[in-house]
């Protein structure tokens, strides 16, 4: 297809690089100016106006006050109406995150004995209440139930609360409450977009405060977010959805033509690049690429298309595969494929990036629905100092510290001479001989 991104590393100007990592997120300025007064009406009107932006955004007009939150009866018609394969989908795909996630998780406490008798470390304890935003407009998303849901019950966080848009009918999205049930998550309430973050940092009438919120959404949600950062911990970036295929020339292009479309087709502010050292890839997958949009649906058609012919998507030839790499650690992608036969080589050479998945068959399908690791991953850059959603995430961290008498003179002398550098009078009047006045023994 002639009309596709192709670019040719080599010949870019900076400037012309510095636009090919640019990402749909970096201006946000429009949301944020729409958002703002979604969420004055969310504080002043409560769940009157959660009903309203359902009814007005999501199309849901038999939603109402009463039935803001899930309710038994909506999960059991949920499992009533999901074929048993998708459920049983669910369960093979929360499995192995579940395992995936126990074993990151941090043991609850260490302590180590730093100096002779003075002991320091960490202790890990749950935070209260976090809520999970679970997206859904250009696709539902049961899997991003699964992938938050899981590392936050595994936490044991004891206030776990999921937030996604209602459909037309007024109902959540049935796999995402099958998704929910078997993950451990009961709370489910019918809100989305910058009024569902409005909702949890506030509290409405229906809907409880949470202290964090967690989970990908649309650019709504994500300047939501940023507006109500003072508020409510925000968690890490997840704004809409890219990736980096890098191919070598091991492998054929109508592979990475196949794995350059996954991400491609989640919507037009997507982005997705193809980044190879080979003419032949190139050739491959521009060659393969009408015959897999002959297999796809219109409409992810369309997002693809929009991606791959614009400015946020495409191919990008490089001279070598050394500088392919440098490329990708400059642009931190959220989903990074080494599609190559020797994939294990490259990762040395990969610094940013949010997800790494080596090899033929590992495509980024295979990590955003079943492999274990999360698939709520930094976007926009966020790779470069953030990682995946994880169990640490719906941590929090505290400090441990225990100094023994005799661990205790030499942290006191070191502690005194700083404290008197520092002129902080009591620092130094706690840890000098005066202490011992107060001292038992
Ligand atoms: N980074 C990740 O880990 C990750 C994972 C999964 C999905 N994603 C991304 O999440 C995003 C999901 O987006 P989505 O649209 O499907 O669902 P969404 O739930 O994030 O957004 C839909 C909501 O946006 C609001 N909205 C839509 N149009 C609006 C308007 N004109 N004015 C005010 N509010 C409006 C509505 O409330 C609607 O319910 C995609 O960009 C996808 O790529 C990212
Ligand atoms: N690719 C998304 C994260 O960027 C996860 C996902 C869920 N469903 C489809 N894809
Ligand atoms: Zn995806």
């Amino acid at each position: 297809m002639s009309d596709v991104n192709v670019q040719r590393l080599k010949e870019l100007s900076p400037e012309e690089r510095a636009a090919l990592v640019k990402r749909s997120e970096a201006d946000l300025s429009f949301f944020l100016e729409k958002a703002q007064p979604i969420i004055d009406a969310v504080r002043e009107e409560g769940d009157a106006a959660l009903v309203r932006f359902g009814r007005e955004l999501d199309n849901a007009e038999p939603l109402t006050k009463e039935t803001l939150q899930v309710t038994e009866e909506d999960f059991e018609e949920a499992f009533s109406r999901v074929d048993d394969e998708v459920i049983e989908a669910i369960r093979f795909g929360i499995g192995n995150i579940r395992t995936f996630h126990e074993e990151q998780a941090p043991e609850p406490m260490w302590l180590k004995e730093i100096r002779p008798g003075a002991f320091a470390g960490d202790r890990f304890t749950p935070i209260e209440s976090v809520a999970l935003y679970v997206p859904r407009g250009k696709g539902s998303f049961p899997s991003v139930t699964m992938m938050t849901s899981v590392p936050g019950v595994v936490a044991g966080v004891p206030h776990l609360a999921i937030v996604t848009p209602p459909g037309p009918d007024g109902k959540v999205d049935a796999a995402t409450l099958v998704a929910a049930r078997i993950a451990g998550v009961e709370t489910v309430y019918k809100v989305g977009g910058a009024q569902a973050v409005a909702a949890v940092a506030l509290g409405t009438e229906t809907v409880k405060k949470a202290q964090k919120i967690v989970g990908p959404g649309s650019p709504w949600v994500v300047a939501a977010k940023r507006l109500l950062a003072g508020v409510i911990d925000p968690g890490l970036p997840a704004g809409p959805s890219e990736s980096i295929i890098l191919a070598d020339d091991t492998v054929h292009g109508g592979l990475a033509a196949m794995d350059l479309l996954i991400e491609a087709e989640h919507g037009p502010d997507s982005s997705a690049w193809l980044v190879t050292d080979s003419e032949r890839v190139v050739e491959q997958a521009l060659e393969a690429l009408p015959t897999l949009w002959g297999e796809m649906t219109e409409q992810r058609v369309g997002f693809s298309r929009t991606v791959l012919t614009g400015q946020s998507g495409g191919i990008v030839l490089a001279e070598s595969m050394d500088d392919a790499c440098a490329f990708v650690n400059e642009y931190a992608p959220e989903h990074l494929e080494i599609l190559s036969e020797k994939a294990f080589e490259y990762l040395g050479e990969i610094t940013n990036a949010a997800e790494i998945l080596l090899g033929t068959h590992t495509p980024v399908s295979v990590a955003n629905f079943a492999l274990g690791p999360n698939a709520v991953l930094p976007t926009s850059m966020g790779a470069a100092t953030y990682g995946p959603l994880s169990v640490t995430d719906f941590l929090r961290r505290s400090s441990i510290g225990y100094v023994t008498a005799k661990g205790y003179p030499e942290m006191a002398k070191a502690a005194k001479t700083l404290a008197d550098y520092e002129g902080f009078s009591s620092h130094a009047i706690a840890v000098s001989d005066l202490r011992r006045t107060y001292l038992k023994g």
